[in-house]
Parts: C-alpha cells; sequence; structure tokens
C-alpha cells in the first residue's frame, strides 16, 4: 500500500521531543538525516554535538489524513514543528522495515521484546514477548510503551484481570499475561490495531487470555488493573471512562503523557485515585495510582 511520508526540519535539540510525537502520532518508521549529510536509521542523533538540524522523514499509514495529522502534531509540538512536506508515496512494504533494526530488549526484571522469528539466548527467568507490531504503534521501543512495561513488570497482577486500553499491538495486553495475569482485554479504536493485538495474542499462545475489541464493541468489564499509553489530551478526555474500567481498590497506569502535561491528566481524574510518584522515562511521564472511589 502506498504510503504518506512526512518530512521536517528539526533542530537537533528538539528530535527526542518529535521523534516521540511521530511515533505517538502513529508514525510507522523515521529515519534522520544530519545536515553534513549523514543518514541515521536510529533516534538519539540530536544528542551528536555537530548536528545542529537534522530532517526527519516519516512514514505513516496510508489512511492518514495529512491535515488532521499536522493539526495534532502543531498542538504536541507548536515551534517545533517546521518544514511540514507531506506526500504519498508509491508501494512498499514500509512496514516490514523497522524488523531489520528492531533487537531484543529488556523492560523490568523480566519482560523482554523479541522480533517474531528471532530466538536469542536470554537470561534464566527470562519472560519473552515475540512481537510484529503489524502497522499498529507498539514496539516496545518507545519511552511510553516502556514505561507501562516497567510498571506491569513491577505489580502484583498475577492471577488478576486487566484492560489495556488503546492496546495498539497488544504489547501491554500480552505482556500482562506472559507475567501471570488471569486475563487482560485488550481494547482499540483503531480497527488495524485489533488485528495485530490479536496476531501478537496468538504469536505468544495467549490469544484466550487477551480478547481483542473496537473499544466501542467491548463487553461490560471492570479490571483490577488498567494501562493506558494515549496522547495526554485523549487521556483527559477519558479520564471517566477509564477510572470507571478499573474497579475501587484497583491499579491504574497512565502514559502518553509529556513532562509538564501529569497534573493536567490526574486533575482529570478529579479525586478517586490515591496517585503514585510519577515515573520518568526522557521526555515522558507515566501516573500510576489505586481507584479508592
Ligand atoms: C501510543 S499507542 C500505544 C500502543 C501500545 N499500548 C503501547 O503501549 O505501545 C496509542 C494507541 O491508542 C489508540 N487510541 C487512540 N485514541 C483512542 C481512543 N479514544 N480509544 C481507544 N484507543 C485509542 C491508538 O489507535 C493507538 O493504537
Amino acid at each position: 500500500m502506498a504510503q504518506l511520508q512526512v518530512t521536517l526540519e528539526v533542530a537537533a535539540g528538539d528530535l527526542d521531543a518529535v521523534d516521540g510525537a511521530l511515533e505517538l502520532a502513529g508514525a510507522l518508521s523515521q529515519t534522520y538525516q544530519a545536515d553534513d549529510g549523514t543518514v541515521l536509521l536510529e533516534p538519539g542523533v540530536g544528542e551528536h554535538p555537530l548536528w545542529e538540524q537534522v530532517r526527519v522523514d516519516a512514514l505513516f499509514p496510508p489512511e492518514t489524513d495529512p491535515d488532521a495529522l499536522h493539526t495534532l502534531l502543531a498542538g504536541q509540538l507548536g515551534e517545533r514543528l517546521r518544514g511540514w512536506q507531506a506526500e504519498t508515496l508509491e508501494d512498499r512494504a514500509w512496514e516490514r522495515e523497522w524488523l531489520d533494526h528492531f533487537r531484543p530488549m529488556a523492560f523490568g526484571e523480566r519482560l523482554w521484546i523479541v522480533p517474531t522469528g528471532a530466538e536469542p539466548e536470554l537470561p534464566a527467568g527470562a519472560v519473552p514477548i515475540h512481537l510484529d507490531p503489524g502497522l499498529a504503534f507498539g514496539t516496545g521501543t518507545h519511552e511510553t510503551t516502556a514505561l507501562c512495561l516497567e510498571w506491569l513488570d513491577g505489580e502484583p497482577i498475577a492471577g488478576r484481570n486487566g484492560l489495556d486500553y488503546g492496546a495498539g499491538s497488544g504489547i501491554l495486553a500480552v505482556a500482562a499475561v506472559r507475567l501471570g495475569a488471569a486475563c487482560c482485554m485488550a481494547v482499540d479504536n483503531d480497527p488495524q490495531a485489533v488485528v495485530a493485538s490479536r496476531e501478537n495474542a496468538e504469536r505468544n499462545g495467549v490469544a484466550e487470555d487477551v480478547p481483542s475489541y473496537a473499544v466501542d464493541q467491548r463487553p461490560a468489564y471492570c479490571a483490577d488493573f488498567l494501562v493506558a499509553n494515549i496522547l495526554a489530551s485523549t487521556l483527559v478526555d477519558l479520564a471517566d471512562e477509564l477510572r470507571d474500567g478499573v474497579r475501587v481498590g484497583g491499579r491504574l497506569a497512565l502514559s502518553g503523557i509529556l513532562r509538564g502535561q501529569e497534573q493536567q491528566v490526574m486533575d482529570a481524574f478529579q479525586g478517586g485515585i490515591a496517585w503514585d510518584a510519577p515515573r520518568c522515562c526522557g521526555d515522558w511521564v507515566l501516573v500510576s495510582g489505586t481507584r479508592t472511589a
């Protein structure tokens, strides 16, 4: 399928924020070209002291509306969104290219994300998750996902029922069940994500315990724990629904929040949650807490 390519000119110091915003907006891949012509395929190039300006080419699914994407990114990035160009590229299996650059990665004490087909040697006690994100977000490489994986790894979720709201590839729901949860429902408003989540659950042998639904077609369900990695503005809009998705005494974790946005997200829940200390990774924050009322 043809893909939408968005090109941006980014000051090196803004690269992490732009990279994160592109991923959260649904970019399938990003490549970076420094102002000395060097082409890079890994984020973090903004840390190089000699590169003042980096060109970023990001690929999005074909159905992406460029105007809506521009509005979303402008809201996230403000003046850091510069040099915007959008064009449709010819057919190519862009969504598979990430596999060439994807290596096993550890999260928390036990979780390892492993590309489908790879069988690396892992330490004793490791819990591997085999992942092919398809076209949906959730390779485990993004800080917001990493924060959620580490949170799940540290929570007493064994035998409990979870809800992964905004599941993308289903990485968090699959991880929860592989860590011992009895069940973790995966819901998303993107039909491709529902398919990817089902496939990834099957690939990891947990399909029965990771039921995947379009968000408006899910059965009534009140979870012991809930994890939602979505943009801060969406978390604010969904606050009541997310709180009601977890039982009183249950736990919830919210990610996809840029530093400085966490208070706005917590305020949207208007009490009823006893918040833990926020956790940070790069520019991103995860807030978690216990539902009290
Ligand atoms: C940043 S991705 C997170 C994917 C995965 N959970 C992870 O942690 O890597 C956000 C996901 O939320 C979904 N999403 C966005 N708004 C939503 C909404 N209002 N209801 C349900 N899902 C939503 C998107 O389709 C996307 O798959």
